[in-house]
């Protein structure tokens, strides 16, 4: 098996970091070093005496700022110059900024549960004031709480698009103009009044203020400010003017609207400020938000200026027998590293044990990993992260040991944390759970029960929920919660399921979980209809996984130990990685197994459907794994099987 290679600057990784020409793109496939070529330019800079605070190293997600900081330590950057460097999320440094220029910390809200009350206020509120000739055009009956999922998603796109803000002056939200947009009338009303309280909103003191940020919003604020034709900043006082002596962008391709107009903003008010953005139009898997490979091609041309573009032809991630594939499958020239070998296998699996069976062979005969690796370096890349409930539970079986990226496992979920929380006072079990999670359990007692959200109205609740020991919370907070909870009926559910599984005894767990009837009690608390419905899928994992437990007791004690051990340090590098392949952007493992690769699961057309297969089988360095249910292939594998 081959060894990685030492990092030797090749010649074209050289060419970028001499250039000096102050706006360069490189597109390239997908382990061609972009990164690390980011990574190099950045030390090239920090050699040659640039102040590393001068440094901007921005990437759109969380896993590409971690891409940077591997890098940084692979090419031996010194930890003082690499911490200085400012490196982050785009959505983080326009948080800062707007922090800085508006002079009042915003708060940030990152789940969905958290702005459905502001969403729901909105329907309300668009439905009183679309009147008159509008007013039959209004299509959202009742509170409108299934339709939140929908809107947020449009919410996104009209914002990464800046789909509003690009209209002539004195455009006006009507049936007719929203048909124009390719909008229905009533999503954009409702922006219209979500938006509003928002951004209008007037603090104690009188002050007009931001209410709220959810995600996205912090990059999309900043860029309507600076594209507002009466911003709030002066040249001489501009958010954006830092003194930088460069900017990099990681994963450019998933560049929208608003993400553009910041990064323009930001190279106009840099005298003198050099760029490098670097990325792969393949791997756009954000196109429903804006995100537009325009922006490395035409658009920069355009709007920022003729940018030198330099290439890096070779992936040294994988051999040919990872890059032929990908080359027809992304029907484009995938030059490889001569001396790099790599595999591909197709496999079948018709259930979970089937599946954890190819993983113990890659435990066991470890084809992909060399012999010093850690398990970490075998990655299973999951399409439907919240429907590995099988797949975590059988592991668990197993004792084969994995850490979740990118989602949240079951065990972890807040419908089991619920449940748990419920049958150990049922048992009158103390102490079943890590103080880590201790407080998403009574967030989530609360949340299923009160049907609200804890949120600032809540304060007071919240108060005494956050701060009720596990003991308290069990023989006061609860009972006071059941009582007093408006959703009576979700009251009697909960208190039936208790007295059932009082009993302790195992075969009593399913028809408690049945009296639950979770599925209703989650569409109350959750914006998003997939998450009821996982909801649902995760108690069901749970029940079969209590099946070989002799009392309920002796299961919730099963799991408790398996918290420990699942966050246990000394495990770190024995654990598998399952992760969502979203999260996995711009990582790589030794070997990489992608499963569920069926026609129902992963196929098809859709270009970000077929980019997002593209990012998860380019990660793997050895061996990749595929695997579809018999009869079932996705189409995807057709690209693979002369191999
Ligand atoms: N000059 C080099 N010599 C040896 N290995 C290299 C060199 N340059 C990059 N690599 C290795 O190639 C692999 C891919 O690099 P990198 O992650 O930077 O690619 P990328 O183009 O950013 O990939 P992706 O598009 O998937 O994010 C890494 O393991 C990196 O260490």
């Amino acid at each position: 098996m081959s060894a990685a290679p030492p990092i030797v600057m090749t010649r074209e990784q050289s060419d970028i970091c001499a250039c000096t020409h102050p706006r360069i793109l490189v597109e390239a496939n997908a382990g061609a070093g972009k990164t690390t070529t980011a990574a190099m330019k950045i030390a090239r800079l920090v050699e040659q005496g640039a102040n590393p605070s001068r440094i901007l190293a921005l990437s759109y997600t969380e896993p590409g700022v971690q891409a940077y900081l591997a890098a940084f330590e692979r090419l031996g950057l010194k930890p003082e110059l690499a911490r200085a460097i400012r490196v982050g999320t785009l959505e983080d440094f326009c948080a800062a900024r707007l922090k800085w220029l508006e002079n009042w910390v915003v708060e940030r809200l990152n789940r969905a549960e958290q702005v459905r009350p502001a969403v729901l206020a909105a329907i309300a509120s668009a439905r009183e004031s679309v009147s008159g000739r509008y007013a039959g055009e209004f299509a959202l009956d009742g509170s409108g709480e299934f339709a939140v999922e929908g809107l947020l998603d449009e919410f996104a796109q009209i914002k990464g698009s800046m789909q509003l803000l690009r209209q002539e002056e004195g455009f006006r939200i009507t049936p007719d103009s929203a048909g124009e947009l390719g909008r229905d009338f009533t999503t954009l009303a409702v922006y219209h009044c979500y938006e509003s309280q928002r951004c209008h909103f007037v603090d104690p003191a009188g002050e007009p203020r931001v209410k709220f940020r959810y995600a996205g919003d912090a990059t999309y604020d900043l860029a309507r400010i600076l594209a507002s034709d009466d911003p709030s900043f002066s040249w001489e006082r501009h958010p954006l003017r830092l003194k930088l002596d460069a900017v990099i962008l990681d994963e450019m391709h998933d560049s929208n609207w608003a993400m553009f107009t910041v990064l323009q903003a930001l190279l106009a008010v840099n005298d003198g400020v050099q760029f490098l953005g670097v990325g792969d139009r393949d791997q756009v898997i954000h196109a429903r938000d804006g995100a537009d490979a325009y922006f490395m091609g035409p658009g920069f041309a355009a709007f920022i200026g003729e940018p030198q573009r330099l290439p890096l032809t070779e992936t040294r991630r994988f051999g040919a027998g990872i890059a032929q594939p990908l080359a027809r499958l992304a029907h484009k020239p995938y030059p490889s590293h001569a001396a790099l070998q790599s595999r591909v296998e197709i496999r079948q699996a018709g259930s979970a044990a089937e599946l954890i069976g190819w993983i113990n062979d890659a435990l066991t005969r470890r084809p992909g990993l060399r012999p010093d690796s850690p398990r970490s370096q075998l990655a299973l890349l999951l399409r439907h992260p919240s429907a590995a409930t099988e797949l975590e539970h059988g592991l668990r079986r197993q004792a084969i040991r994995y850490q979740s990226v990118g989602f949240t496992s079951y065990l972890e979920r807040p419908e089991v944390l619920f449940v748990r929380l419920l049958f150990a006072a049922a048992v009158r079990l103390p102490d079943q759970f890590r103080s880590a999670l201790l407080a998403p359990a009574k967030r989530a007692a609360w949340e299923f029960i009160g049907g609200v959200v804890l949120d600032a109205d809540a304060a007071q609740t919240a108060q005494v929920v956050e701060q009720a020991s596990e003991a308290n919370f069990a023989e006061f907070v609860l009972p006071a919660l059941l009582r007093q909870t408006p959703h009576q009926a979700a009251s009697r559910q909960v208190q039936q399921a208790m007295r059932l599984a009082a009993s302790d005894r195992i075969e009593d767990l399913p028809r408690a979980i049945a009296a639950l009837d979770i599925r209703q009690l989650a569409r109350r608390v959750f914006v998003q209809v997939e998450a009821a419905e996982d909801s649902e899928r995760s108690l069901q994992g749970l029940v079969r996984a209590s099946q070989s437990y002799a009392s309920i007791s002796e299961f919730l004690r099963s799991l408790l130990a398996h918290d420990y051990d699942a966050h246990a340090e000394k495990w770190a590098g024995e654990r598998i990685i399952l992760s969502s392949i979203e999260a996995a952007k711009g990582l790589e493992f030794e070997h990489v197994i992608i499963p569920d690769l069926n026609r129902s699961d992963f196929d098809g057309e859709r270009a970000d459907e077929r980019n997002l297969f593209y990012v998860a089988a380019s990660r793997a360095r050895q061996q990749l794994t595929l695997v579809h249910r018999p009869g079932q292939a996705s189409s995807y594998l057709r690209h693979f099987v002369s191999n």
